[in-house]
């Protein structure tokens, strides 16, 4: 009984109403998301298991099993068995060290096993029909397997089938081993389709990832220095006074603007006034290299906040903290001229440090930051406020 509601909570849930079912039934799939997609899978396939049972019951009731109701029984209690043991990996993570923690190829290969063993105890004439049901296991394998692995299950597939013929000939008569016969060719054919048109799919998958992943790439980084941009610093900024209310601690951020850049530009031009930016991110990162971490994830934590503007985010320092870090970073933008084309240039930097107050909002503290800014500006650059 539990296990069929935590079938249908996690069924629901692909089908996208499901978090607030489990949330209802206190059910936490896992804590890690892809782990807990894999058991999502995993109980789906115990919702295929369950049509495959059912249908095994209602040929017994039907009279086309040659099996005793205890055999049924001791098959149904095996299948289950089998998915609970592959739950129990999942969850206590041991798939994690196996090559394809989704466990992919063995499910499907159980599956085909079971499905063979079931086949084997129906009647003949149930068969055709069953074999239906019987290549939708190869569905799981649509996303992840390549055609090799693929065209490797609908080996085995077919020679189990041939076999189950084989162990079965004596007892058909003529006309039965025309259509067993068939009905063996026919599934491999569509096995074999099936291998490609899968192969095909994870192909697509894996593309479509990547191209994911450089589109993700691309909405946070800023294209001409490489380092984040507006979105990924302030969702850094976002996390870090997240973590802060959750679990207290210090925060402070520096908001750094190059000083009398407009003026470089003029006079050095565009071209060497965009080497200095990026000679300027990459001394700055070179100055955090190290402190990126936010509980424990990496976290970007310099970005360009606007055109000679960057923030800086540092988790765990105060004021007096952040106004250190602030002077370090002054201290490597000031220390030597920068190389641009136009040749050998000072650069200097102006930097104002705010500190998280409770009940502070990212706006918040941005804006007691950008005060301090304009006062080391007004104090006349190359320094670091506070406020
Ligand atoms: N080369 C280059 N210049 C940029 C870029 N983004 C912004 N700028 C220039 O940065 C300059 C900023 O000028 P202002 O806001 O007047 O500030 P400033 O000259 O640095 O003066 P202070 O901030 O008061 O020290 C402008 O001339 C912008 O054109 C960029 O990507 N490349």
């Amino acid at each position: 009984m539990l296990l069929t509601v935590v079938v249908i909570a996690s069924y629901t849930q692909g089908m996208g109403v499901g978090t607030g079912t489990n949330r209802l039934l206190g059910i936490r799939l896992h804590r890690d998301h892809r782990q807990a997609l894999r058991v999502r899978r995993a109980l789906l396939g115990v919702v295929a298991y369950l049509m495959w049972i059912s249908v095994g019951i209602y040929l017994h009731v039907m009279g086309l099993m040659r099996v005793e109701l205890g055999w049924l029984l001791s098959y149904i209690l095996l299948t289950l068995i089998t998915n609970v043991v592959f739950l129990v990996i999942i969850r206590l993570d041991w798939n994690l060290r196996f090559r394809d923690p989704g466990m992919t190829l063995v499910q499907i290969g159980f599956g085909i096993f079971w499905g063979m063993v079931l086949l084997y105890q129906a009647e003949p004439v149930a068969r055709g029909g069953m074999l239906l049901i019987f290549v939708t296991g190869f569905f799981f394998g649509v996303f992840r397997l390549t055609t090799r692995q693929f065209l490797g299950l609908t080996l085995f597939a077919s020679l189990a089938y041939a076999s189950l013929l084989r162990l079965d000939w004596n007892l058909m008569d003529a006309d039965t081993r025309q259509t067993e016969i068939a009905q063996w060719l026919f599934l491999t054919v569509v096995l074999i389709w099936m291998s490609f048109m899968g192969g095909y799919v994870a192909r697509l998958r894996a593309n479509l990832r990547s191209a994911l992943s450089r589109i993700e790439e691309l909405a946070h980084r800023d294209h001409l220095t490489g380092t984040g941009n507006r979105r990924a610093i302030t969702g850094t900024l976002e996390s870090a006074l997240q973590a802060c209310v959750e679990h207290g601690g210090a925060l402070a951020v520096a908001l750094l603007d190059l000083d009398r850049f407009k003026a470089l530009n003029d006079k050095l031009g565009h071209l060497s006034g965009d080497a200095v930016l990026r000679e300027f991110v990459q001394r700055i990162e070179h100055e955090l290299r190290g402190e990126d971490f936010i509980q424990g994830a990496p976290a970007e934590q310099l970005g360009r906040f606007g055109g000679e503007e960057f923030l800086v985010v540092l988790p765990g320092s105060n004021l007096a903290g952040g106004r250190a870090a602030a002077e370090r970073l002054r201290e490597a933008i000031a220390c030597s001229p920068f190389t641009t084309e136009a040749g050998e240039v000072p650069v200097t930097v102006s930097i104002g440090v705010a500190e998280y107050r409770q009940g502070d909002s990212p706006e918040d503290i941005l804006r007691r930051a950008d005060r301090a800014l304009y006062r080391a500006k007004e104090a006349g650059r190359n320094r670091v406020e506070v406020n």
